[in-house]
């Protein structure tokens, strides 16, 4: 099957950030090569096992690090949906994730600001690793962009958006989480041609459509496994759904609705969404998947990008002087919905 979303091999060069920023723009969504991101493979694949061992471990004590308001810990929504008793097709219809996360908001002198459970109190050390791995790829991603862009060198250049990433400028919303969609096959009612295992939505999305945790990064990365694909695009221009294969080796990059926002809509936060593949004569399968959702730091103004790319595109987004936002505000308002979503479950 051929990828809507092109294959970049990630290097520090101007011709990788000129690259990045066509697929930014035109698709919203690109994968870059493990290579070359500074994260060994092992490291991946381990972070995968941790994922698989606190997905099993039993419920009561996940329950005990059940997601908090802001968005930490273990959310397994609509589990009802495998009970027998209390099926209804509709739970898993357009609105409804079937999936389980598990999300670690930002570590402190490698110590997770958040109760863990017992699967994962040995890999405090590792988990901290990988979440450092991701937001120094984050950063890198970030410098491409800034240069791409060619953001005034008197208002910071390259390092524009990075400084403003910086952990010294703050706490921030960043956060790694892992994902669990269990099989639904086996369910009588599930027919994989109408059900969606995760409820379309763009990295902040529509709240109703997509009543998941995540809040409202500038990127995300997503790490998958060939073997166990699902993920779909909305086509930007031709407001279709495609499949997007896995790729071995390589990471998907999608842009979020904040750096959307930021850069007045020249690059695209693209609607998405998880499906349950035709597996054929394998049967269904159960697919984990790994996400780092990057935030600028709480405090950061977002101020137009001092760029005349971005400049030439007018008073949206945040070129809109009237509507200076902080990142904070952006992730309060988010926060604000997952209360009222909350609220209309209870
Ligand atoms: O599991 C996936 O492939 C997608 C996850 C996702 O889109 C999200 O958590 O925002
Ligand atoms: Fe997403």
């Amino acid at each position: 099957m051929s990828s809507p979303v092109s294959l970049i091999p990630l290097t520090d060069t101007e011709e990788c950030a000129e690259r990045l920023l066509e697929a930014a723009e035109t698709l919203g969504f690109v994968y870059i090569t493990l290579e070359g991101s500074n994260i060994p493979p092992e490291k991946v694949e381990r972070m995968f096992e941790i994922s698989k061992r606190v997905f099993a471990s039993p419920k009561e004590e996940k329950a005990k690090c059940h997601i908090s308001p802001d968005n930490k810990g273990w959310s397994s929504m609509h589990t009802e949906i495998l009970d027998p008793e209390h099926q209804r097709r509709g739970d898993f219809k357009d609105n409804s994730w079937a999936n389980r996360a598990f999300n670690f908001g930002e570590f402190k002198d490698g110590k997770a600001q958040q109760p863990l459970p017992p699967a994962l109190q040995d890999h405090e050390l590792e988990l901290n690793e990988f979440s450092d791995y991701c937001y120094n790829l984050c950063l890198k991603l970030l410098r491409l962009f800034g240069m791409a862009l060619k953001i005034d060198e008197a208002e910071g250049g390259k390092d524009w958006f990075t400084s403003r990433h910086s952990r010294s400028e703050g706490p921030s919303g960043s956060t790694l989480r892992l994902l669990f969609y269990p099989s639904l096959g086996a369910h009588p009612d599930f027919d994989p041609k109408l059900d969606t295992q995760a409820g379309a939505h763009s990295d902040y999305g529509s709240y109703l459509q997509a009543p998941v945790l995540t809040l409202n990064p500038s990127i995300t990365l997503l790490f998958q496994r060939p073997s166990e694909p699902g993920l779909e695009i909305l086509h930007p221009h031709l407001k279709t759904w495609h499949p997007v294969p896995v790729i071995p080796n390589a990471i998907l990059v999608n842009i979020g609705d904040l750096l959307s926002y930021w850069t007045a809509g020249l690059l695209l936060s693209t609607v998405h969404r998880v499906v349950s593949p035709d597996y054929g004569t394998e049967g269904p399968k159960d697919r984990y998947s790994m996400a780092f959702f990057c935030h600028p730091a709480h405090p950061t103004l977002l101020t137009p990008v001092p760029s005349e790319l971005i400049k030439s595109r007018g008073g949206r987004g945040a070129n809109d002087a009237e509507r200076t936002l902080t990142s904070l505000d952006h992730l309060k308002s988010r926060l604000s919905s997952t209360y009222g979503w909350k609220s209309e479950q209870a």
